[in-house]
């Protein structure tokens, strides 16, 4: 039966559908819930327009202070159509005295923004025309991507519905070895899960590796749940996610589920022995320990995205290029994720390293991620990526191919010109 009996104790997804619904909810129901944040980029944010503007015969939204409008996607504008489009949502943008609006040069990939500016907060429910919004389940909100339709009905109403999720508990346990970062846990959940192995679940990440994690690990982790289906992919808020946004200036209190609270599933992972994984074409669950990938020969390395484009990820990859160089023939290019992350790394020289090491550093954008601009494949050409996708064609042409691993592993790919270990660097 849909519906079934509510529960007295709730997972985190039940919690935060619960009470945007004003109701107590079980898997399976469906609810009207009220949005407290939602996100459109520069791709998406122009079509939502055009069916609002269908709809209401004007642009309007329900409650300017809860919608953000980032550019991300094509920045700055590559094209007549990019320049264009973002010509539409600033006077959108301007015109509904959107404050959350970041334009080029003023934020960054919008699922960082959200995090990093602490507008994402624990226990809310976020809606992001963008399949990545799961990331910001990194501070405990639950956070899932919707079509620019549905974010129409937002704009208009502050209101959609869902199905609330079942949940599945992911229990990940050990001290990860040197060398072997979250991208490699969720590569490794990924790939034995397979791309649908969650889908329309809402996932909740636990055990004592993620009790340990900084925000930025945790929103690698949350980031790629999307990539095994997942509706959204949660980190209870703890101690380290009060901190976090209480360096923002945000105050808020830990947030997770109850104790008790029932899940369809439960996985459970040790990763005290994990080595560094890679994604081999064209599947994210295609996923491999590094040492039966090495000596792949690469053209492009690629360190950045909404996956793996924080300060963190530069340091550790700087580690591996300090005082080398990346491999004759081969082209590192290196995009933080946001501009705040941009100027950390420029303050603490880890852009210096970078260009001294050969990489192409440039301002934050999602560029090559989607095979955008800045470094989109050519025929039969091999890249490895700290990105989230390798898709047949996601970063250019459709037969060149796209190997996923983290900022490390793809640091040292650069040096050696070849899939490699980044242990030994390490
Ligand atoms: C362009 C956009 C709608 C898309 C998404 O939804 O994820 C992109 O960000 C991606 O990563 O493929
Ligand atoms: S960086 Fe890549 S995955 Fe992230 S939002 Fe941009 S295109 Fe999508």
């Amino acid at each position: 039966m849909l519906g079934g009996c509510a529960s007295l104790t709730k997972t985190m997804a039940e919690k935060i559908l619960g009470r945007a619904s004003g109701k107590d909810v079980s898997p399976g129901e469906i609810v009207e819930a009220n949005i407290d944040l939602a996100m459109v980029h520069d791709l998406t944010g122009p079509h939502v327009v055009e069916v609002v503007e269908e709809i209401a015969g004007e642009v309007k939204v329900w409650d300017p202070e809860k919608v953000a409008i980032i550019f991300d996607h094509h920045v700055p504008a590559d094209k007549i159509r990019a320049a264009e489009l973002q010509v539409i949502m600033r006077r959108v943008a301007r015109k509904l005295g959107i404050k959350k609006f970041h334009d080029v040069g003023r934020g960054g990939i919008c699922h960082q923004v959200l995090v990093e500016e602490g507008y994402a907060r624990p226990g809310m429910l976020i809606v992001g025309a963008d399949s990545h919004t799961v990331t910001s389940g990194a501070v405990g909100a639950f956070a899932t991507g919707i079509g620019a339709s549905d974010m129409a009905m937002v704009w208009l109403t502050g209101k959609l519905w869902f199905m609330v999720p079942e949940s599945i508990k992911v229990n990940v346990i050990g001290k990860l070895p040197k060398g072997v970062y979250a991208k490699d846990v969720i590569l490794h959940i990924i790939g034995k899960v397979t791309v649908d192995g969650a889908t329309y679940k809402a996932v909740e990440f636990h055990g004592d590796t993620i009790r340990n994690m900084t925000i930025p690990d945790r929103m690698t982790l949350s980031n790629m749940s999307v990539e095994m289906g997942a509706k959204a992919g949660m980190v209870p808020a703890d101690e380290v996610t009060v901190q976090y946004l209480r360096e923002r200036g945000v105050e808020v209190k830990p947030f997770g589920p109850d104790p008790g609270a029932h899940y369809e599933d439960e996985w459970n992972f040790e990763v005290s022995k994990l080595e560094p994984q890679v994604a081999a074409p064209y599947s994210v669950d295609n996923v491999h320990p590094v040492s039966e990938l090495e000596g792949t020969p690469i053209d492009q390395a690629f360190i950045g995205s909404c996956t793996n484009g924080r300060y963190e990820d530069f340091v550790e990859a700087a580690k591996i290029l300090k005082g080398r160089k990346v491999a004759e023939g081969v082209r590192c290019i290196a995009i933080p994720a946001s501009i705040k992350q941009y100027m950390k790394l420029l303050k603490d020289g880890i852009i210096d390293i970078l260009a001294e090491a050969g990489c192409f550093v440039a301002h934050s954008t999602c560029g090559p991620c989607l095979g955008g601009h800045l470094g989109v494949l050519g025929p039969e050409e091999v890249a490895i990526s700290s990105s989230n996708r390798n898709f047949r064609g996601r970063m250019g042409h459709p037969t060149s191919k796209v190997y996923l691993a983290s900022p490390a592993t793809v640091a040292a790919s650069a040096v050696e010109g070849k899939i490699a270990d980044p242990r030994k660097y390490l």
